[in-house]
Order: structure tokens, then C-alpha cells, then sequence
């Protein structure tokens, strides 16, 4: 049972990765094969979703200007588009990645963090582990494209993913630094 679940997994993979190339210019982008099979494309605020029902695979464009921080609203847009995928059936895998210039995600929105209520700050804590275990425990096949930086909180999301494809360039850095800024994660 549980070897054909990994099977099943590995092949709707298989599938996944042809549709990633990357250009000369250190980019990790969905072939334009992707763009014009696409039978669905949704756009949230601050996700553009792009869903080619043909081969199921969905691909998540964070534009959450400047720097794709995880702000409690991002979260939450992040925890309803994979719950809806999921829901699909005929949704196989998840592709996410960044429409932001040089970084996938900056981590969680440290404004999110300052000056807040007590209330809030519980509130944006759940969301930030809602969206990990979500994508840690999704049943689809999920691929970060990380074309960018992605310290700390972006790193999360991408270690959450089953597969992890980074641009080659040496400006782009990937780590959990937050201890760095005082910050330690709760316990769960
Ligand atoms: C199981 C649990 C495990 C782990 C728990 C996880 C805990 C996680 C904690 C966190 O994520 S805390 C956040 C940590 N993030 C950072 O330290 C990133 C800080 N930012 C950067 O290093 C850089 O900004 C960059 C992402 C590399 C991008 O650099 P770039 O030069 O391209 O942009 P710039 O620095 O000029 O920033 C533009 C703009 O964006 C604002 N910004 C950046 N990061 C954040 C953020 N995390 N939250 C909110 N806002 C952010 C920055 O202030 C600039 O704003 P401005 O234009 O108004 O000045």
C-alpha cells in the first residue's frame, strides 16, 4: 500500500519535472509548454495560479510585492489555494514559485511580528504552522522552484515541499537565520 503510494508519487513526479527548465539567467521557470496547455488560471491577490488540467499539475506564482514576506493574509491565501487543489482530483502536483525579481520568499513578514496585539501575533503564529502542515502533509506532489533568496520562513515552506529545485546563482541565499534575529520557533 504504502509502495504504491510512493510509486504513484514518484510518477505524477516524473511528469513534474519535465515541466521545469531554467534559463541562462539563473531563473527556474514552468516551460512554455505549461503556459499553453493551461486550461485554468486563477489569480488570488497575491497568488497567480496557473492549473493545466491535461497533465494536473498546478503551478503557484507568489507576487506579494516586494519580497513575498508571509504576512498573515499571504498565509492564509496560501492555505486556501492548496486546500482547493487538493480538493480537485484531477490535481496531481504543485509547483510553487516566485513572480517577485531575486527572491522566492523573504520569510515571515517581520511587520507582522511588531506592534501587534497578543491576539494577532496567536493568530499569525497558527497560520505560519497551518501553512507548513499543509504543504508537509499534502497529498499532491509538491516541488519548490526556488528562484531567489529564501531565508528563514521561505526556507520553511521550501523544506516542506517533497522536492526542492534552486537557481544556480550565487546571490541567492537559502538557510533558517532567524535565531539570528532573536527569534525562536515556538513549540507546537
Ligand atoms: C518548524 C519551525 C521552523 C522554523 C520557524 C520559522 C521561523 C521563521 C522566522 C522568519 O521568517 S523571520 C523573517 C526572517 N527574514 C529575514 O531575515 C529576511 C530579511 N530580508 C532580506 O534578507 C532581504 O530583504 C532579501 C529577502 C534577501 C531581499 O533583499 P533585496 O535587497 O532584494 O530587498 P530589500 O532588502 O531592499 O527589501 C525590500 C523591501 O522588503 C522589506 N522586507 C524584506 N524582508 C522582509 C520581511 N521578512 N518582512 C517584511 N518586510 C521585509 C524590506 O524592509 C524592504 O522594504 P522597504 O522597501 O519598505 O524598505
Amino acid at each position: 500500500m504504502a509502495l504504491r503510494a510512493a510509486l504513484r508519487k514518484s510518477c505524477a513526479l516524473t511528469g513534474l519535472f519535465c515541466q521545469l527548465s531554467s534559463s541562462r539567467h539563473g531563473r527556474v521557470c514552468a516551460s512554455p509548454v505549461l503556459v499553453a496547455q493551461q486550461r485554468n488560471s486563477s489569480t488570488a491577490q497575491n497568488i497567480k495560479l496557473d492549473f493545466d488540467q491535461s497533465t494536473g499539475v498546478a503551478v503557484m506564482h507568489m507576487q506579494c510585492p516586494p519580497v513575498n514576506a508571509l504576512s498573515l493574509e499571504f498565509l492564509t491565501e496560501i492555505c486556501i489555494t492548496v486546500e482547493k487543489l487538493e480538493m480537485d482530483k484531477s490535481c496531481r502536483g504543485l509547483i510553487i514559485t516566485s513572480s517577485q525579481p531575486k527572491v522566492f520568499s523573504a520569510g515571515l513578514d517581520l511587520l507582522e511580528m511588531y506592534e501587534t496585539s497578543t491576539e494577532h501575533r496567536g493568530e499569525f503564529w497558527r497560520a505560519v504552522q497551518e501553512m507548513w502542515l499543509k504543504l508537509y502533509s499534502s497529498k499532491l506532489v509538491t516541488i519548490a522552484a526556488i528562484n531567489g533568496s529564501s531565508p528563514a520562513g521561505g526556507c520553511l515552506m521550501a523544506m516542506t515541499c517533497d522536492y526542492r529545485i534552486m537557481a544556480d546563482n550565487p546571490r541567492y541565499g537559502i538557510g533558517l537565520n532567524e535565531t539570528q534575529l532573536g527569534m525562536v520557533a515556538p513549540f507546537w
